[in-house]
Formats: C-alpha cells, structure tokens, sequence
C-alpha cells in the first residue's frame, strides 16, 4: 500500500512556504476567512497570561513562533489556512481536561487537530482559534489477544497501530491512503471509511469505547472493552463523527480482526462501468466471505497517477479499472475461488486484461494504483473533491454528468472510490481555485446526489467546506436536534467553530 511519506508530503510543501501573516507568495494558501466571507464569533482573544498558563501546565510543549506554528493551519490539500497563534501538545487525558476547563472559562475557542489529513476543512483553524494537537497521545494502553481489543490514546497514527498488531497476528479494523500520518482519534471524530470497510464494516460497529473530554474541561469515561452493552443510549456514537465539535477524543477502544493468513489482489481492466458493475456482482457471489475490497478508478486517474507519480499500468489501456482483494485463511481455498471468478469474468468479456499478486510487494504496487489517486490530482493545481454515497448502478452516472455540464471548465473531472460501499470520489481540477467554477459544480453535485436520496459525504465528513449543505442528506428536524445536542454539550460554541453544522449564509470571495 501506498508510502507513508506519500500522505506526509503536505508538511514538506508547508514548510517551503513563506510568513504566515498575508499572503505574500504565489503559493502561500489564502487565508480561509478571505476567500470565505465567515465572520469571527465573539470568542476571547488569546493574550500573554493565557500562554503563560498552558507553559506553566506543559512546559515545552506550547508552540507559538509563526514557523512552528504555521504547518497547524494550513490543510493537506492546502485549500484553506487559519491563523492560529498557538499550538497546544499535552500528553494525557487530564491535561486535556485542564486545558478546555481553562478555554472554557475564558471563552477560547479550541481546534482539535490529528494528523491534519483531513479533505473538507475541518483539521485547522478558520480564525485564531487554538490548536490542540494530539501528536503526543500516542501510547498504546492495552491489547487483548484473545478477545482483539486494543486501548490505545488517541494521537496513535494508524500505520504503527496496525504494525504494532501485527506483530501479534491482528490488524486495524480500517486502513486508508492517510495511514502514515492520521491518528486514530481523529479517525474516530471524522468516521473515517476506508479501503476495509467492505469486510470490515465502519468504525461505528467496530469501536467499543470511547474516552472524551467535553467542552467544559470534564472527562467522559464511556472506555468500555465490551462487545455488548446494552445500558442506556450508546453516548460513544455522538462523538464519532462529530469531527470535533462536541468533545475530544483522548483514548479509543477498538476491535481489531485477526490477520488474515492469505491475501491476494486482483487488478482488472473493464470496458464499461456496466461491467464493473456486473464484474462486481459476480465476484462477490464467487468469492463470498473473503472478499474484502472491491475499488475502482476510471483512465483519468490511471493517467494521472501515471504522469505524476510516475506509476505504471499493469494491463492494457481500458476505460476502466478494479482492484479485487480477497483476504482469507487458506491460500490454497482463496487462490483456487479467485481464479475461477478471474476465468469466468474473462471468458465472459466482463474483464478484458488482468494481473494478480500474491506476494506483499507486488499487491503493495496494485494498491498504490489506487491509494496515491488523491496525491496525483494534487498535481494538477486546485482539486474540488466530492465523497458521495449513490445507488451503486448510479455511481458513474455523476461523473458523466458533470464532465458534459462543466465541459472545457475544468481540466479534468475524476471518478473513482469504494465501489463495493457505494461511495463515489468526484474530483474536479483546475489550475487554481475559481469562484465561477465552484458556482458550476455547486449546488448542482448535491441537488443531483439529493435527487438519488444519496448523501453529500459518505466517509470525509462535512468539516468547513460542506457543512452549509447538510440539507440535503438530513432533513431539517435532524439537523435542529443536532444544533441542540451541540449547544447542550458545548453551549459556548468553542470546539471546533464553523464546522460541521450550518451557520448562517456565508459568501465565497475569491
Ligand atoms: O481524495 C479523495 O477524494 C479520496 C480520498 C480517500 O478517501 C480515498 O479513498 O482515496
Ligand atoms: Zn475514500
């Protein structure tokens, strides 16, 4: 699968930039709060004692030179920037605690921060609001080798969990592209998808526990390590996906499979997206429990990742392409069903070229075909993403439309995603942000998805850029209850501000 450096390269281009304060270079990111006309809430303003405060409660671990700071608030996909003046890295739960009882007092807004690989906005400040990095919450608490449960603080990067489990003959229960660098709280805040869900279901079955601190300094102890628990509402389900803005996560209890002792990987060329869809179909009958990922990407991204990232294609040039993997126990069993699905599909031209890999570096090299999309578009200038959830038969159907709507608007309009989970990435690239265009694709990408009763964002969340169109994948009561859990939970609105729920209207500048 795809390098962790792959993902981490966003810190690399921060670091090259200029002074954070205005906008000085071409390639500095314009400040979210011009290009967006948000306004700033009438928090507090960070002043001296504050930062003598939080020295004094974690010496050395209290970041404010404009350089150190800077990485902090700009996002992966350099799309928007926030002017944060302080870093916060504490190290346990009860720190945590002391520093929301502090901002809550003092009404600071806070912007809890993982690995800072989020798509949508939703990992950095929009105004000054303060940083709290997870970076140092990373110490594993417990595993459990008979029952498959790990504890562990929520700044553990995913990519060592799942070494750490492996070692142990278990892995992660999720895996994405962003593995390197993303913490597994932030995983938890965001619902993070990801290329296992087809097997492995979403993080909302597979985390039994939850520890929070809420908006007011006090900590929420729902660590539980139970597969069943039956007692009142299950609390730890508000907290996941809520992307921040209700509490932040400090520790996680998550069940994790056994390492699978047979995997292979099966990259396939279609000529149609009815034949993926057929080709889908048939290999989930054929090959039944030990499928565990069906992806697709259409030539676009197989051009892209080619050009850019200088990948090759292993089969010939088709309009379409699968990634099959199948994760089982007995390789003899799993390569046998395999071959026979790959016999069946070829000889029934749903699949014209093929390779399959059965040893861990080429099935690492199909993978990147898929993984690395995401980084290829980055090169292609700014990069209008969309993470759709449709009727399966649908899925393409958008792609195609929206390539006939913006025609020569853009420089390329991408489909590809978690075929197998009906969950479509739309990428749209143009060499630089445009405001016309943005109006092209929006609102008409959600009044299209809404039409097909799909959702607006099936695995990245709603973060800044989405939030004011969760209409059209929740109808308004949901949405109200939601404004009432957040002002309950956080009812002076300083965790995570101007994400994930509506506010009012707000203009695009630039
Ligand atoms: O960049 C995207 O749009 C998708 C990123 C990620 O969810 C993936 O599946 O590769
Ligand atoms: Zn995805």
């Amino acid at each position: 699968m795809a390098s962790p450096a792959v993902w981490r390269r966003g810190a690399a281009w921060l670091r090259g930039c200029r002074g954070s304060r205005g906008c000085a270079g071409a390639r500095e990111v314009v400040p979210t709060c011009e290009r967006y006309a948000v306004r700033r809430l009438p928090f507090g303003r960070l002043a001296d004692g504050d930062v003598a405060f939080f020295e004094r409660l974690m010496p050395g671990r209290v970041l404010t030179g404009q350089e150190e700071v800077k990485p902090f608030n700009v996002d992966w996909l350099r799309s928007v920037r926030g002017c944060s003046q302080l870093v916060l890295k504490p190290q346990t739960t009860a720190e945590v605690s002391q520093v929301l009882r502090y901002c809550y007092e003092r009404n600071l807004a806070v912007n809890p921060q993982g690995g800072n690989t989020g798509l949508v906005g939703g990992s950095v400040p929009v105004f000054d609001e303060i940083i709290l990095s997870t970076a140092l919450m990373n110490r594993i608490i417990s595993f459990d080798k008979v029952s498959g449960i790990l504890v562990c603080q929520a700044g553990c990067v995913l990519e060592r969990l799942n070494e750490y489990l492996e070692e142990q003959g278990f892995i992660m229960p999720l895996d994405l592209g962003a593995k390197g660098s993303c913490h597994i709280g932030g995983n938890v805040a965001t619902n993070a998808g990801g290329l296992r869900l087809l097997r492995y279901g979403s993080l909302r079955g597979t985390v039994l526990g939850l520890e929070v601190v809420l908006a007011d300094g006090s900590a929420l102890d729902c660590l539980t390590s139970l597969r069943k628990d039956n007692t009142g509402y299950d609390l730890k389900q508000l907290f996941i996906g809520s992307e921040g803005t209700l509490g932040v996560i400090t520790a996680v209890s998550i069940l994790c499979p056994q390492k699978p002792k047979a995997v292979n990987v099966a990259f396939l060329g279609c000529q149609s997206f009815a034949k993926v869809l057929e080709t889908f179909t048939t290999c989930r009958a054929m090959l039944g429990e030990i499928l565990s990922a069906y992806e697709f990407m259409d030539e676009k991204c197989m051009e892209l990742v080619e050009r850019h990232l200088k990948l090759s294609s292993p089969v010939a040039d088709s309009p379409f392409y699968v990634l099959i993997e199948t994760s089982g126990s007995n390789s003899t069993h799993d390569e046998e069903k395999l071959n026979n699905f790959l016999e069946q599909a070829m000889a029934s031209g749903l699949v014209t070229d093929g390779t399959v890999a059965t040893d861990h570096k080429k099935m690492k090299v199909l993978w990147s075909l898929r993984e690395r999309i995401t980084e290829a578009l980055t090169h292609e200038g700014y990069v209008y993403k969309y993470d759709i959830s449709l009727p399966v038969g649908k899925l393409y159907d958008l792609v195609t439309d929206m390539r006939a709507r913006l025609g020569h608007g853009a420089k390329n309009v991408v489909g590809y995603g978690h075929l197998g989970d009906g969950n479509l990435h739309l990428n749209i690239t143009a060499e630089s942000y445009s405001h016309s265009l943005l109006d092209a694709i929006e609102p008409f990408v959600y009044e299209w998805t809404a039409r097909c009763s799909g959702s607006i964002s099936a695995e990245h969340g709603l973060g800044f850029k989405k939030k004011q169109f969760i209409q059209y994948s929740k109808p308004h009561k949901a949405v109200v209850l939601m404004q009432q859990f957040k002002a309950m939970l956080d009812p002076k609105g300083i965790l995570n501000p101007y994400k994930t729920l509506p506010s009012a209207p707000e203009r695009s500048m630039s």
